[in-house]
């Protein structure tokens, strides 16, 4: 169990700075900006709070992570080897082998669910440890506190239902603002399309305009829905026009993170 996992160092107290290494404090860094969602941090927004992390000790064997609890703390790997399975099932490597510099455990963190993965300590290992509102401050220094608030939409949308946390979580990072005005077209019939939308406010209107020039309603999206994944699948002009009733926000993917991200559901769109 996690929970009998050795601390090494006073266990931390809140905000309290727990006293690391230089070349310790490099690792982490390192750690946090090789992790998905802190890639984009600031240097500056990432020193308060790898102070704060705390050390703990999990000998081989031990289990860091259970799949099924719930958790509270987001790790990075400092030495040692651990594996990461799900339903019991080892992940092949990389990704199931972590390895010195791993950060891992922040899904439950961000989506308050219970952790998707056991993590398991092969070798001895030393990990740091932020806790919850600490992980929450890190979230928010970067761009991602952006991301926390687009897996809330997300995870609401039918379509992205049969995928993961991780891959949603991943499909928020990847998703960019783009906004519109009344009667703008967002996508005109016949034009190559290369990104795939997502409406998060407002609504639009799906146009086709017929050989005798007449443009005929087809029917209207809102928040939630998806357009444009046609061309991109299909690798053929715009079909339609898309047009802005009003002020509309949409989230947009390119070709290439749409057939990354989202090809495993490409079938039921
Ligand atoms: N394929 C995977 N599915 C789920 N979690 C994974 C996977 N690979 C690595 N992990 C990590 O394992 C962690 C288990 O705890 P969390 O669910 O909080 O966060 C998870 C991720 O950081």
């Amino acid at each position: 169990m996690a929970s009998q996992m050795r601390w090494t160092c006073a266990q931390e107290k809140s905000w309290g700075v727990v006293p690391k290494s230089d070349e310790t404090r490099r690792l982490i860094q390192s750690a946090l900006f090789h992790h998905f969602l802190f890639s984009d941090l600031e240097e500056d927004g990432t020193v308060d709070i790898i102070d704060t992390m705390a050390q703990e000790e999990a000998l081989a064997g031990m289990v860091i992570i259970q799949q099924g609890e719930s958790g509270d703390k987001f790790y990075v790997l400092e030495s040692g080897r651990a594996t990461v399975k799900v339903n019991n099932r080892l992940l092949a490597s990389p990704e199931g082998s972590l390895r010195p510099g791993a950060a891992f455990g922040e899904l439950a963190l961000m989506w308050n669910s219970p952790r998707a993965a056991t993590i398991v300590a092969t070798e001895d290992c030393v990990l740091w440890t932020l806790s919850r509102p600490l992980f929450r401050r890190l979230l928010a220094a970067s761009s991602s506190s952006q991301t926390a608030v687009l897996c809330d939409f997300l995870k609401n949308i039918p379509l992205l239902k049969p995928l993961g946390n991780q891959e949603t979580t991943k499909i928020a990072r990847a998703l960019r603002g783009a906004m519109f005005s009344d009667a703008e077209y967002i996508i005109r019939q016949g034009e190559e399309g290369d990104l795939f939308y997502l409406i998060y406010k407002g609504t639009v209107v799906c146009t086709r305009s017929d050989e005798d020039g007449k443009e005929r309603e087809l029917m209207k999206l809102g928040p939630g829905d998806f357009f444009g994944e046609r061309a991109l699948q299909l690798r053929e002009p715009r079909k339609a026009n898309v047009i802005a009733c009003g002020d509309v926000e949409c989230f947009t993917l390119s070709q290439q993170q749409f057939v990354q991200l989202l090809g495993s559901i490409q079938d039921v769109m």
